[in-house]
């Protein structure tokens, strides 16, 4: 029997996107409430407490108010794809390839928290290189990353590209998040296992979508052993072995770039991993590639609601 699969905000970017990757499926049954009946709650609270897995595709306190209307159902699942319970200790963080153990963790889960755009790019690199031991407590670790303006779901779109647009935002790119408090911050440290919070610097560029995510580090402040360009690749490529969504770049592949294209995964949901340095050099770029609908939001979705579906 198919699942039945409820997308609540189904008409957002995010929820869209979800929705046009399970469109020729014929192992769900999409649940789904016309657009104009998008904010009616009581509607919302039927379709989700008939669903097997709701995905929420909301704003953090919609979301919130969305698991509040199944609390007194024990058998409908949820994926959030909101920041709001990507931190919270009964979810399950939904990044499969961070870790050997999270794969099972999300496909036994009722409650499973999809990962944040950047953070999936930030975790992807940093993680690895904790969990070896090669990042030591107390680096202080930057994260410096440029979205597509789709990132910022429909108002951004709309402030992006439509110039009548009261608060129309002309520039084809822009630094924000300036108070260095953005809401990804608290994923990034806690799934990233550090013990120090990253300084995270995040811009915007006029693309719709693509994402690229930088880690730059300097090899002389690694653990010993580990402070060449080489062997920061090859723990990322240990880490990575044996999946197919994560791609760690060969370093022959990156020594012959001179530019790289934040749109270069436009509309596929896997992340690329490139290292950036000089043999004998004193600094590293870590570098993931990513299309923020992608891996970083609806494809995750659906690779977490695919592992939940074959528990
Ligand atoms: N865009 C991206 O790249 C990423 C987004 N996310 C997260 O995904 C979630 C959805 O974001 P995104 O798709 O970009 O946002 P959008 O603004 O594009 O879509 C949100 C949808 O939710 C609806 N909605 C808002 N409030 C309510 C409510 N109270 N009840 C019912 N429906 C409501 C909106 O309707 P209306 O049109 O009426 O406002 C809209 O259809 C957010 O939590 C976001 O942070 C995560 C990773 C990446
Ligand atoms: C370009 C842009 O505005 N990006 C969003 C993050 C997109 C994302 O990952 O969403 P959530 O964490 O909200 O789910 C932001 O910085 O708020």
């Amino acid at each position: 029997m198919a699942a039945k699969i409820f997308i609540d905000g189904e008409h957002g970017t995010t929820g869209l996107q979800i929705r046009t990757r399970m469109a020729d499926r014929r192992d769900v049954e999409l649940l789904s409430i016309p657009e104009a009946e998008r904010r009616n709650a009581a509607l919302r609270e039927d379709m989700l407490n008939s669903a097997d897995i709701a995905i929420l595709c909301l704003p953090d306190a919609a979301s919130i108010e969305a698991v509040a209307m199944v609390s007194g159902n024990n058998k409908v699942r949820i994926i959030d794809t909101s920041t709001a319970f990507r931190v919270a200790p009964d979810w399950a963080y939904g990044f499969a390839e961070m870790d050997r153990a999270q794969t099972d963790k999300i496909r036994s889960s009722r409650f499973v928290a999809n990962p944040g755009c950047y953070p999936t790019g930030a975790i992807g690199l940093i993680r690895p290189l904790r969990a070896a031991g090669i990042l030591p407590d107390g680096y202080p670790v930057t994260v410096n990353a440029i979205s597509g303006y789709t990132g910022g779901g429909k108002q951004l779109i709309a402030q992006m590209e439509d110039k009548s647009h009261p608060d129309h935002l002309g520039a084809n790119n822009f630094l924000y998040g300036l108070n260095l408090k953005h809401k990804h911050v608290p994923e990034m440290t806690i799934h990233g296992q550090l013990d120090r919070a990253p300084l995270f610097a995040p811009s915007v560029g006029r693309f719709p979508q693509g994402m690229i995510v930088q880690v730059p580090l300097f090899l002389e402040d690694l653990a010993s052993g580990y402070q060449t360009v080489e062997n920061v690749h090859a723990a990322l490529v240990a880490h990575y072995a044996g999946q197919s969504i994560v791609h760690v770049v060969p370093m022959e592949e990156s020594a012959k770039l001179a530019r790289l294209d934040a749109e270069e995964l436009v509309g596929q949901d896997t992340m690329k991993l490139y290292v950036f340095g000089t043999p004998g050099g004193a600094h590293v770029n870590l570098v993931a590639v990513l299309d923020n609908l992608g891996k970083g939001a609806s494809g995750a979705a659906v690779q977490n609601m695919d592992l939940m579906l074959s528990a």
